[in-house]
């Protein structure tokens, strides 16, 4: 093994105390907390406990944490009517609906029915356009947090030839968006390329964002790569990534481990993007340079 361990979890814990220290300055001027409402419908294990870390640490930030635990028949009316009173609602900065959500309601619907400024995960097409046109928006927590994980690690990242492997609307393609905004070449991967081996072998950054297993080789990683594995698979060993670790390992020059990598940073980087609304809400400013 030669790769340095990316640390996500120490990373996600330095940005969530500068997150507490500008929620502080924030609740000294603007006279309320930031507000961050996350709606879980039906009891996933899985998603009920990512709902549970991600209140913690809402509380920890010094923040306002908002939960709405719906049974997993709940209508899609009923979903929207909820939405529509956060939308309203001033103590509201963002809201999240877990994802995903039962087969009998059309996640779109939802989605899009999120007031856009309060759409701190990102996902409403307003927020997905303008970070394809550089606009100031929500960028999605879990390439965000890539980001910063990767500027960390490499410093600036001009020039470097960059593979995501995925297109999802939530991972992949807003990746790629914010690897070209860093004047990264970018090359999209998915399930219809060919030869993925030699597309990743080319990669100065390798992002997996796939949902299988181990899927990524060691022998498929240049030597010196840094590998960023978005991957959260459940198996019978546990928690395992995208990426196969020991493999990776031995040939990358960085890499994050899962868990402790991405996941972690992706609970921080929706705090940072609740303490931005709440500052651009109450029309106050913010240090983006300690954010
Ligand atoms: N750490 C975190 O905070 C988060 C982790 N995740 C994890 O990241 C992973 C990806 O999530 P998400 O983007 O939502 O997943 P999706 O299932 O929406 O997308 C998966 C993508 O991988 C591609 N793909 C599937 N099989 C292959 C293959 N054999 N070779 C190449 N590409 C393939 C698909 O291609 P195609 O489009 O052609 O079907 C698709 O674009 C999951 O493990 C998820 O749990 C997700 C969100 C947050
Ligand atoms: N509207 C919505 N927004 C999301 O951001 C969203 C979602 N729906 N649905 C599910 C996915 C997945 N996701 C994770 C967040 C943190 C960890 C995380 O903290 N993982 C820990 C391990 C946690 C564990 O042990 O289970 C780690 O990787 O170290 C994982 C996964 C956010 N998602
Ligand atoms: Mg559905």
């Amino acid at each position: 093994m030669s790769a340095t361990i990316i640390d996500g979890k120490a990373a996600a814990a330095a940005l969530r105390e500068r997150i507490r220290l500008q929620t502080e300055g924030f609740v000294a001027r603007a006279g309320r907390k930031p507000g961050l409402a996350v709606v879980l419908v039906g009891e996933d294990p899985a998603s009920s406990v990512y709902v549970r870390s991600k209140g913690k640490a809402t509380i920890a930030a010094g923040m306002a944490s908002f939960e709405h635990k719906l049974p997993i028949d709940v209508s899609q009316d009923e979903l929207i009517a909820l939405v529509d009173s956060l939308n309203a609602d001033e103590a509201v900065d963002g809201i999240l609906v877990q994802l995903p959500l039962p087969k009998h309601i059309d996640e779109q619907a939802v989605t899009t029915r999120i007031d856009p400024d309060k759409d701190v995960d990102g996902f409403h097409p307003v927020n997905a356009g303008r970070l394809a046109t550089g606009l100031n928006g929500f960028v999605p927590c879990t390439p965000y947090g890539c980001i910063m994980l990767l500027k960390e690690q490499l410093g600036d990242l001009t020039g470097l030839d960059a593979v995501v492997i995925g297109r999802s609307n939530i991972v992949g393609k807003p990746m790629a968006q914010l690897l070209l905004k860093e004047s990264c070449t970018v090359t999209v991967a998915h399930s219809r390329t060919r030869d993925l081996a030699s597309v990743v072998h080319r990669a100065d950054i390798v992002v997996a964002a796939v949902g299988v297993p181990h899927m990524v080789k060691g022998e498929w990683i240049k030597p010196g790569a840094t590998v960023i594995d978005v991957g959260i698979n459940r198996t019978e060993d546990g928690l395992v990534g995208d990426v196969d670790f020991a493999g990776a390992a031995s040939v990358a020059g960085a890499i994050t481990p899962v868990p402790g990598g991405v996941g972690p940073m992706t609970i921080a980087v929706l705090l940072r993007n609740t303490l931005i609304s709440a500052h651009r809400r109450a029309g106050v400013a913010y240090d983006k340079d300690a954010l």
